[in-house]
């Protein structure tokens, strides 16, 4: 492996990776006591202490209540930001815990928490340590699930999550560097044994990643191809943008309803993400899954096809709480009534 790819983080290489945030008022870090978390924590610190004027950092290890050794972890985690002069609060998760796709409720949760965190300590962002091999494993892992062009550009170094940032300055860092830094500042970390567990998803998929890289999918590769598809991805939303202006346009003001013959005219990839949208404005079932979705229009298209202009219904579907019909030439979007609930009149 090329030395750039081992080479510990320098204070240089930190004050690169972190430059677009020095003007943030405060900073929560995620640390869960784990290696790049550690690495997140020391190379912000040394990177705050070089500035005259910077973000304060706080911070956060959210206990799960999952892990007997957890609680000990979190004050490892103490421990060091004591050192570092960084403030440290651990979260504790009290909801109630399923007994199935507990690793996603626990992220959840996680994010719940740091999010709240931050908003009540007046901070404008949330770092966590995402590095490159977790970006080319959430690759996989959306491949897996058979996701799209959007699902496949894996994370984003910022997303806004309801008024604070979300941010990963590390997504181009190879863990490998992250490792190396604090072998080098002999900085101790916990080993989550929950990361190899083969009972979960992402663990089995981990372990399939040095094959992978042996037949040349690399985590570099990996993660080049997410970053190649959020450009793709950012491209097709402002054409989906344009798409919906134009719409509006031809419309009048009647939203949640489409010009039929304009809508068919659009490309698949825009008529799926235009649908995605209206439905996710207003449904009450949670988002439409992608699958579900490319079959609304296929039996959109299956309805109208050859069909002369009349004014009778063609189609009447429901997906993810939301009522599509076309009618009288047009596509109709609304709330579909929620289930279980008798109508006023009806036995
Ligand atoms: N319990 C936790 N408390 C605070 N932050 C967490 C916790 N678990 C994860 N995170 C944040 O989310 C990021 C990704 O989580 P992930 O589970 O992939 O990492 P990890 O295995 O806990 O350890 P590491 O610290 O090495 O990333 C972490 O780097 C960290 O910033």
């Amino acid at each position: 492996m090329p030395s750039a790819e081992t080479s510990p983080v320098s204070v240089l290489d930190a004050k690169r990776l972190f430059a677009e945030w020095k003007a943030a008022p405060a900073v929560v870090l995620a640390v869960s006591g784990g290696p790049d978390s550690m690495a997140l924590m020391w190379l912000a610190a040394r990177w705050r202490h070089a500035l005259k004027t910077g973000p304060r950092l706080l911070a956060i290890t959210v206990d799960h209540g999952l892990r007997k050794e957890a609680a000990r972890e979190a004050r490892d985690v103490k421990e060091l930001a004591r050192a570092l002069g960084i403030e440290h609060r651990t979260l504790r998760w009290r909801g109630e815990k399923p007994k199935t796709g507990l690793p996603a409720a626990a992220r959840d949760a996680r994010y719940r928490l740091l999010l709240r965190a931050a908003s009540s300590h007046g901070a404008s962002h949330v770092f966590t340590a995402h590095t490159r091999d977790d970006q080319a494993e959430t690759v996989i892992m959306r491949l897996s699930r058979g996701s799209g062009i959007a699902g496949l550009a894996a994370m984003a170094r910022q997303s806004d999550r309801g008024g604070v940032v979300l941010a990963r300055p590390f997504l181009d860092v190879p863990k490998a560097r992250l490792i190396a830094t604090l072998t080098k500042a002999g900085i101790a970390f916990a080993d989550d044994p929950t990361n190899h567990d083969p009972r979960f998803t992402r663990p089995r998929l981990r372990a399939l990643m040095p094959v992978l890289a042996a037949e040349g999918a690399d985590a570099r590769g990996l993660a080049r191809l997410a970053s190649r598809l959020a450009r793709a991805n950012t491209a097709l939303e402002v054409m989906t943008d344009g798409a919906e202006r134009y719409l509006a346009s031809i419309n009048g003001a009647a939203s949640g309803s489409f010009d039929l013959a304009a809508f068919t005219a659009l490309s698949d990839e825009i008529r799926v993400r235009l649908l995605m949208r209206a439905i996710d404005r207003v449904g009450h079932e949670g988002p439409a899954e992608l699958g579900k979705v490319e079959a609304l229009l296929q039996a959109m298209d299956r309805a109208t096809a050859g069909k002369k202009p009349g004014g009778g219904v063609q189609l009447k579907q429901t997906l993810a709480g939301a009522l599509i019909s076309i009618q009288n030439q047009r596509i109709h979007i609304g709330p579909a009534p929620r289930r279980g609930r008798r109508m006023a009149g009806l036995p």
